[in-house]
């Protein structure tokens, strides 16, 4: 099983390019389903979680076809299985974003319950509430959700809490469906704004996503589209992360700032300089050590709990006390016992982590237990003094296109090892 090494010390100095966004490419690969015609997809990034979705897809059929540059043709037309077999759908949450789709477009849809949890939970319940209030008929048995549905009519779905691939599965099942649906307390996550760009793109008539209320007029039918998934948040977020930590400095180019500025606030508060443009973000360090901050975990637009882990690792090595509040998962703090392994100085009491900034941590053994925590623990591994081995790294490349090769060029001394 690979792992990956690494020899903490190396400040960060250079620029990165920033791949894809994992979560909207997920959720477009789903609604592809939707498309009653070829779609070429760009920016996919190159992840595990990537790979798995298009075998689920292969699966039930789809022709799939890789093209040179990040890119995918889709052709839905000889799908002949409408199913998501479990072995696919425990490695991966997200495939329940298939189901939405399938209902709306075939009528019929059997998905595995998501497995595994890994920081919590994670039920489904809001995505069957919401279908069946569509006119889906649902029976959870035996592992598996089994929907059908006639033709999905419109509904007004009041969300009982904020939930991102929620929000998404149900818009994706009303744009097929007969009349008007309206999403309340929806997801506005800039990941759910995509989803809806991509299906307008196709011809859907989605209005109000990246606000609370989303409006959907149901269609007959979708047509295929070019369409260029988002840069990834979170991947930026990691890189400002590790080149602060670093006390070095990076330049991140095909990225979103705008999208950032819950962490670029925090960023700041710990004394980075930070410059960006439309599509890039810089950011300096000059060779001062960070201090540590304060994080609360909350839905768009504020701190997101998929940047929690990483700032926790930041902390660890700051000047001061933080305090890192997760709201969103109940078990998202697995990498708090692998940090303090490094030497972290971390108390949890609840939902809160408390971190007193040490001098310096020490290389060590640790283990991944999911994606960002993986993340976190790869950025402490990078100022720990000596050695850090990071084990079950198929965590982070579920998430993270080539990890060691981007922070590599950022002057990190790390490798994938196999053993
Ligand atoms: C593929 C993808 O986009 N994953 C993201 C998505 O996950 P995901 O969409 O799974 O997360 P949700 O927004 O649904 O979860 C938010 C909270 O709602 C709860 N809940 C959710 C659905 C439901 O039916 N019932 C219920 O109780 C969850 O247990 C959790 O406590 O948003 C999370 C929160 O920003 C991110 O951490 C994940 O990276
Ligand atoms: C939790 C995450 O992903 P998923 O919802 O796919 O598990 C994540 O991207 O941090």
């Amino acid at each position: 099983m690979d792992k990956l090494l690494i020899s903490g010390g190396a400040m960060l100095d250079g620029e990165v390019r920033i791949g894809g966004a994992k979560n909207a490419a997920l959720p477009i690969l789903a609604a592809t389903l939707l498309a009653d015609g070829p779609v070429t997809l760009s920016n996919v990034p190159h992840l595990k979680d990537i790979t798995t979705t298009m075998e689920l897809l292969g699966r039930m059929g789809v022709h799939l076809t890789v093209e040179e540059g990040a890119r995918i043709q889709i052709d839905t037309s000889p799908i002949h299985d409408f199913s998501a077999p479990y072995e696919l759908v425990k490695t991966m949450r997200a495939s329940i974003l298939v189901l939405g789709p399938l209902l709306a477009r075939f009528g019929r849809a059997e998905v595995s319950l998501p497995g595994g949890c890994a920081i919590g939970a994670r039920p489904v319940n809001l995505h069957i509430a919401g279908l069946r209030a569509m006119g889906a008929e649902i029976q959870v048995e035996g592992g598996y959700i089994r929907a059908r549905a006639e033709r999905l009519r419109g509904a007004r779905l009041v969300m009982e809490m904020v939930t991102v691939t929620g929000t998404e599965n149900l818009m994706m099942a009303a744009v097929l469906a007969a009349g008007e649906t309206l999403i309340e307390n929806a997801a506005r996550e800039p990941e759910v704004v995509d989803l809806a760009d991509f299906l307008n793109a196709m011809g859907a008539r989605v209005e109000g996503a990246g606000t609370d209320t989303i409006w959907v007029q149901g269609v007959e039918r979708l047509v295929g589209t070019d369409y260029r998934v988002m840069a990834d948040r979170i991947e930026t977020g990691t890189f400002l992360v590790a080149a602060a930590m670093t006390r070095g400095r990076v330049r991140l180019r095909n990225t979103r700032p705008d999208l950032l500025d819950a962490v670029l606030t925090k960023l700041r508060e710990a004394g980075a300089r930070i410059e960006t443009g439309e599509d890039w973000i810089a950011l300096d360090m000059a060779g001062r050590r960070p201090q540590a901050v304060d994080v609360r975990t909350a839905p768009y637009p504020a701190f997101p709990t998929d940047m929690q882990a990483q700032f926790c690792a930041l902390n660890c090595i700051a000047e001061g006390v933080g305090t890192i509040t997760e709201t969103i998962f109940e078990n998202r703090f697995m990498h708090v016992s692998e940090l303090q392994r490094l030497g972290a100085d971390i108390r949890i009491e609840g939902n809160v982590a408390l971190c007193h900034g040490v001098e310096r941590l020490t290389g060590a053994p640790v283990m991944a237990t999911d994606l960002r925590a993986s993340a976190g623990l790869v950025l402490a591994g990078l100022v720990a003094e000596g050695e850090t081995l990071v084990d079950r790294i198929y965590h982070i490349d579920r998430g993270y296109d080539n990890i060691e090769e981007k922070l590599s060029v950022l002057g990190a001394s790390i490798r994938r090892v196999s053993e």
